[in-house]
């Protein structure tokens, strides 16, 4: 499923009213009946009623998909029998998102919910086809408040739709906007917001002060990109994406190169062979070799961690190369490993020398990755820039590599045959990107997508939500995985999956992007198997690919 900026989608509602001449009030019209359809559907729940669909993150692109990865169908009759009951506010503000709200309304009322009109401005002040929703509701005889001018108790209705600022919206909420938000944030009742929660900034999932707290979102037509990054992934609930007449079609006329990462992504999109077929004919040498460098005497278990899970990725041989020092103490650790002796100092730390014998193991084999647990030492920059000009197979880059990557500028070192993957947490971000961590995290996605522009590498972002992207622009956003996952050597993992996939043949951005998706599976899976997920170790992530 394709994300979006509200500035594609701006273009996307162009080409469809100027070219297609759908008119616009025919999509507000879809657009405001998809949202009276889930508030009905959230009543119904609520209520204790039959739910026609699933629970959870779910999406309705045409494609009946949700996302978590279930079938999901689509009973939506406009009723409910608990409809006496129910009292809605509908917050409608100036623009368009104000317009989906009134036609929502219409179709509440319809199904026997009461229904109050608050306009956050004068309703004079509305123009265009939210002007025109505004009169056919108030033919309809819908009662209406305005904000500021009529008493108003929030303690009298059953749920609110927020239908006050959506893609048009720039900056933090402004005045009685604002206000209206703190008061239906602080009443307590289930709010469904429209395209997206007032106060998000769509694009980046900034959340502005103040911001509604969505219990759904129904999202219209292209699923917004602040929708998926924290913190308003947060603040959005459960998201909804509801067609509304724009054919989908048009996204590649608009250029969208960004998608959430699902199943259908992977394999239709990306090409990857998602079940993970394997020959029967197949034997360890079909499956490619990994090399794993890295582990010092503090932090073997770095090391470790990335090879063990290399193996569980189904790389055919792993080999874990490490200091001489090391290697004694780790024999048996995980004996279906391979290990390889590259010098080192005395304490167990790697030092420039070990780069020749590095460079000859690399060499026998079909992928390198390099950082967990490696250490910094004296000369380490030219150390990696040997690896990284001297090898030729894919490398992928993580943790203490990438901190030497942060210190130099690689965009002189010669280009490589073999494609790069960086695997950085957010604080490694700023290090690379020479920014904040904060700043990293305020566009996720956008920074990906610039950083891999720029360098030329596959970036996998880590975090919850993870993006992947790549030099292309292309890019994806990941929603597998457990708040459990923040744990030491989760990234280990991930680093050694990516290389185990890349060793099996996959091209450097379908392992990146199907290594994340199976790295938080695994994480979803082992914390299921826990008493708490707070117990959730690195390890168990393995243990459940
Ligand atoms: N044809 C279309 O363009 C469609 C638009 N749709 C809806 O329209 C929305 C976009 O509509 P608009 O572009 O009219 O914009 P919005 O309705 O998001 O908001 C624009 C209005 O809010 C005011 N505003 C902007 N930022 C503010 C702030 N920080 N504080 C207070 N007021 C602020 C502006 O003065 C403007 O009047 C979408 O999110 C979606 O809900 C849907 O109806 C589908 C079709
Ligand atoms: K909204």
């Amino acid at each position: 499923m394709y994300l979006v900026t509200a500035e594609q989608m701006r273009e996307l509602d162009r080409i469809t009213i100027d070219r297609l001449g759908i008119p616009a009030v025919a999509l507000m019209e879809n657009a405001g009946r998809a949202i009276a359809e889930e508030i009905i559907e959230l009543c119904r729940k609520r209520n204790g009623g039959h739910a026609s669909r699933g629970i959870g993150r779910t999406v309705d692109n045409g494609t009946g998909q949700d996302l978590t990865g279930f079938d999901v169908s689509g009973d939506r009759a406009l009723t409910l029998d608990t409809a006496a009951a129910e009292h809605w506010f509908i917050l409608v503000g100036k623009g368009n998102n104000g317009g989906d709200g009134l036609v929502a309304a219409r179709y509440l009322r319809e199904a026997g919910i009461a229904v109050t009109l608050v306009y956050a401005v004068p309703p004079e002040s509305l123009t265009g086809e939210a002007a025109l929703q505004r009169d056919a509701a108030a033919a309809l005889g819908l009662s209406a408040a305005v904000y500021g001018q009529d008493p108003l108790d929030f303690a009298a209705c059953s749920g609110i739709l927020d239908a006050l600022l959506g893609t048009g919206a720039a900056g933090a909420p402004r005045g009685v906007y604002a206000e209206l938000i703190a008061a239906a944030n602080a009443s307590g009742k289930p709010i469904v917001s429209a395209d997206i929660p007032s106060g998000l900034n769509a694009d980046t999932g900034e959340m502005h002060a103040p911001c509604v707290h969505a219990s759904v979102t129904v999202c219209l037509a292209f699923l917004k990109r602040g929708l998926l990054q924290y913190p308003g992934a947060g603040a959005a609930g459960t998201v909804v994406v509801r067609a509304i007449g724009i054919p989908v079609s048009l996204a590649r006329e608009v250029g969208l190169q960004s998608y959430w990462l699902t199943p259908e992504v992977l394999q239709a999109g990306l090409g990857v062979d998602v079940l993970r077929h394997r020959s029967p004919e197949g034997h360890k040498g079909t499956y490619g070799h990994v090399l794993v460098a890295g582990g010092t005497l503090r932090m073997s278990g770095a090391g470790l961690l990335a090879a063990r899970a290399a193996l569980r990725a189904g790389s055919g041989l792993v080999t874990w190369a490490l200091p001489q020092k090391l290697l004694p103490a780790v024999i048996g650790a995980a004996p279906e490993l391979m290990l390889a002796d590259v010098g080192g100092d005395e304490q167990g730390n790697w030092n420039a020398g070990t780069a020749a014998e590095l460079l000859r193991l690399s060499a026998e084999r079909d992928v390198t990755a390099v950082g967990p647990g490696l250490g910094r030492f004296q000369g380490d920059t030219d150390w990696l820039r040997t690896l990284w000009e001297g090898t030729e197979g894919p490398l992928v880059i993580d943790a203490d590599a990438l901190n030497i990557l942060a210190e130099t500028d690689y965009s002189h070192w010669a280009s490589r045959p073999g494609s790069v993957v960086l695997t950085p947490h957010p604080g490694e971000m700023a290090r690379l990107a020479g920014i904040s961590t904060a700043e990293v995290q305020r566009d996720r996605i956008g920074l990906a997508e610039r950083y891999a522009r720029e360098h030329g590498v596959i970036l996998v972002l880590k975090g919850a939500h993870t993006v992947i992207a790549a030099p292309d622009g292309v890019s994806y956003v990941n929603t597998t995985g457990h708040p459990g996952m923040g744990t030491g050597g989760a990234g280990d993992v991930l680093t050694g999956i990516i290389a185990g996939l890349l060793a099996q043949g996959l091209n450097a951005l379908q392992a990146a992007a199907f290594g994340v998706y199976l790295h938080g599976l695994a994480g979803e899976r082992a914390a299921g198997l826990r008493n708490h997920p707070a117990s959730l170790i690195a390890g168990d992530i393995i243990e459940s690919l």
